[in-house]
């Protein structure tokens, strides 16, 4: 119990007849970089208002830190970034910060120089927040939710917005953050190559429901693995690849691009057996499903799921 920071129980918000957000039961332990990923509107925002006690759950309930007194422990244990944060723009970095420290009743003299070394934006301490690019905005705006030290962060689509230096420098700031600060993360996010290289957990919001919490070095070994052959007559070679290698399991993701994911270990023979047959292989590379193949598959029709039978989900 001492481990899990959030515990939500059947967490559901509606708003009139909409139920946004349905009977979610979401757990994150100490130490998690939790992945919270959904489409615009599956209802992340709305689950991290309500964990922290921006918004009241319709019904459900939410434990933090196994506490009574969840208030408490949200102003001193917990850092936020969920709506984007406005700053003085005439004022300094630090400045801004030290407005912070006084908002909050921080008193710790060393707080705003640790502070600025986290995010690295000690150099950039004395620039007015109107000179600064997005990436440091960002960063200051992290570094306000990190100041007081919480023991977990909660990051509302922290790179959006951002260009792909940006997202890297805050991917960075925020592995760092959990591997030397000890935070525990929970970062919502849309962006699935992001989530990919950040997360230890994931949980796929979809329509409010919590469709899946899986741990991703669990995920990466049951995900499996094809063969992706570039060609350039599909029908041919799917003909072929049916009549004379008995392959059923394939999918043509656009006209040139077939997926087996049967016999991916005998790749030889297949490409053997299709150029013998006339066929053009063009490219043939082994692969592992990445997570969007499989937040795609989990939001699509479960039924048809191909990676919920394979995974037995
Ligand atoms: N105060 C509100 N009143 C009515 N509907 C709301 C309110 N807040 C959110 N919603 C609706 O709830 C749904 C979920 O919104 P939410 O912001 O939680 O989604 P999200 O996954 O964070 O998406 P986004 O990334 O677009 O913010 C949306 O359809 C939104 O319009």
């Amino acid at each position: 119990m001492e481990n899990i920071l959030v515990q939500t129980e059947q967490l559901t918000k509606a708003y009139g007849p909409h139920t946004v957000v349905d009977q979610v039961n979401l757990t994150i332990q100490r130490g998690d970089i939790y992945g919270f990923l959904g489409q615009n509107g599956a209802g992340k925002t709305t689950t991290l208002r309500m964990i922290v006690g921006l918004v009241k759950p319709t019904s459900g309930t939410v434990h933090l830190f196994n506490t009574r007194n969840p208030k408490q422990a949200v102003l001193e244990r917990v850092g936020t970034m969920i709506d984007m944060p406005g700053f003085y723009k005439n004022l300094t970095v630090s400045e801004n910060l030290a407005i912070h420290c006084e908002l909050i009743g921080l008193k710790d003299p060393t707080a705003i120089e640790r502070c600025l070394h986290q995010i690295g934006l000690w150099e950039a301490r004395n620039k007015t927040v109107r000179k600064l690019s997005m990436g440091m905005r960002q960063r200051l705006a992290i570094g306000r939710a990190i100041i007081h030290q919480p023991e977990l962060l909660l990051l509302d689509e922290p790179t959006n917005g951002l260009d792909p230096v940006g997202i890297r420098e805050i991917r960075e700031l925020l592995l760092q953050l959990s591997r030397q600060q000890q935070i525990t993360l929970l970062v919502s996010s849309h962006l699935l190559s992001e989530i990919d290289q950040l997360a230890t957990r994931i949980g796929i919001i979809h329509h409010g429901k919590l469709l899946q919490e899986i741990d991703t070095s669990i995920l990466r070994q049951r995900m499996p693995s094809y063969l992706e052959l570039k060609i350039v007559e599909p029908s041919r070679t799917l003909f072929i690849l049916e009549q004379h290698l008995g392959i059923a399991k394939y999918e043509l993701s656009d006209p040139g691009t077939i997926r087996l994911y049967e016999h991916v270990e005998d790749s030889a023979e297949i490409i053997r057996t299709l150029v013998m047959n006339g066929v053009q292989v063009i490219e043939a590379v082994r692969k592992n499903a990445s997570l969007e193949d499989y937040f795609i598959d989990t939001i699509s029709t479960r039924e048809a799921s191909y990676y919920a039978q394979y995974l037995a989900l």
